[in-house]
């Protein structure tokens, strides 16, 4: 297994095409996850009405599905979307936030499973629970190791045929037969809401980079924890780090 640094090709490659990446995403994220894919020249909507969310998802190049303020007529909208992205061969991503211990998220969840995800991205507790190996974390945080989650993680791949990542102070990608280590980063990253969330918004828009999606995918981890490492190096706590992080994006994959 080696580690995987950032791929500025891949990274000026995102700028270039600047994929529409649709975000059905969390209350709490849809700012920050809009500025973080800005930032990497990345073009983000948050379409969320049932009826209009499966039309765009046909339309937009890559699909975010994160549930983290789920909701039973939410729900009704991702299934529609998910089920377009697929019929238009549009890749989609799913963030399982705080699944296990809560019911409608996790069989939510369990059900998407089957519509074919091009790549699931949790924290390691989240990870574990959708592979049925424990119950969750405590609420949206992790109460695992990502050392931990790796064999539930490659298990997870296996059975759902995706590419699963999981995140923590080393991130893990894997296909559950390939798997690339991505360390670095900062624990100042977990202190700011959001960062999870608005990697799995950066992984979604590198599904629809050419070449191998597992080295996009663990890029996308690359380049989110080099900046966050930056970040934290200039800032003075988590207020600072928000700013400085997404500078700190923009200046990734520019000449
Ligand atoms: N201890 C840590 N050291 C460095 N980076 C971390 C650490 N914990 C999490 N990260 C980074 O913070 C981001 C969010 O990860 P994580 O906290 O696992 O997800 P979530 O926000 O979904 O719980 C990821 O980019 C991850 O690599
Ligand atoms: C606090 C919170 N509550 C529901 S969703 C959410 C955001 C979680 O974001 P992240 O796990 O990326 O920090």
């Amino acid at each position: 297994m080696q580690p995987d640094l950032p791929d500025i090709p891949a990274l000026q490659r995102l700028r270039t095409r600047s994929p529409l990446v649709h975000c059905m995403t969390n209350d709490v994220v849809q700012t920050f996850t809009a500025n973080v894919l800005l930032a990497l020249g990345a073009s983000p909507a948050m379409v969320i009405d049932a009826g209009e969310a499966p039309e765009f998802a046909a339309i937009a190049d890559a699909l975010l599905i994160n549930v983290g303020t789920l909701t039973e007529t939410r729900a009704q909208a991702m299934r529609g979307a998910i089920e377009h992205a697929v019929a238009a061969n549009k890749p989609w991503t799913l963030d399982p936030v705080a699944v296990g211990a809560l019911s409608l998220r996790t069989r939510f969840c369990q059900q998407i499973l089957s519509l074919q995800p091009a790549v699931i991205r949790g924290n390691a507790s989240e990870i574990l629970a959708l592979a049925g190996v424990n119950s969750g974390g405590r609420g949206v945080d992790a109460t695992d190791t990502a050392d931990s989650a790796l064999p539930g993680a490659r298990t997870l791949a296996r059975q759902s045929c995706a590419i699963v990542v999981v995140t923590g102070e080393v991130d893990y990608v894997t296909d559950g037969e390939r798997t690339c280590s991505v360390p670095g980063g900062d624990p100042l990253m977990t202190r700011v809401v959001g960062t999870g969330c608005a990697l799995s918004a950066v992984v979604a828009a590198c599904t629809t980079l050419p070449g191998d999606r597992l080295e996009n995918v663990a890029t996308a981890c690359g380049v989110m924890k080099r900046a966050g490492a930056e970040a934290a190096s200039q800032s003075a706590g988590p207020g600072s780090f928000v700013a400085a992080f997404i500078d700190a994006l923009w200046r990734e994959g520019r000449a």
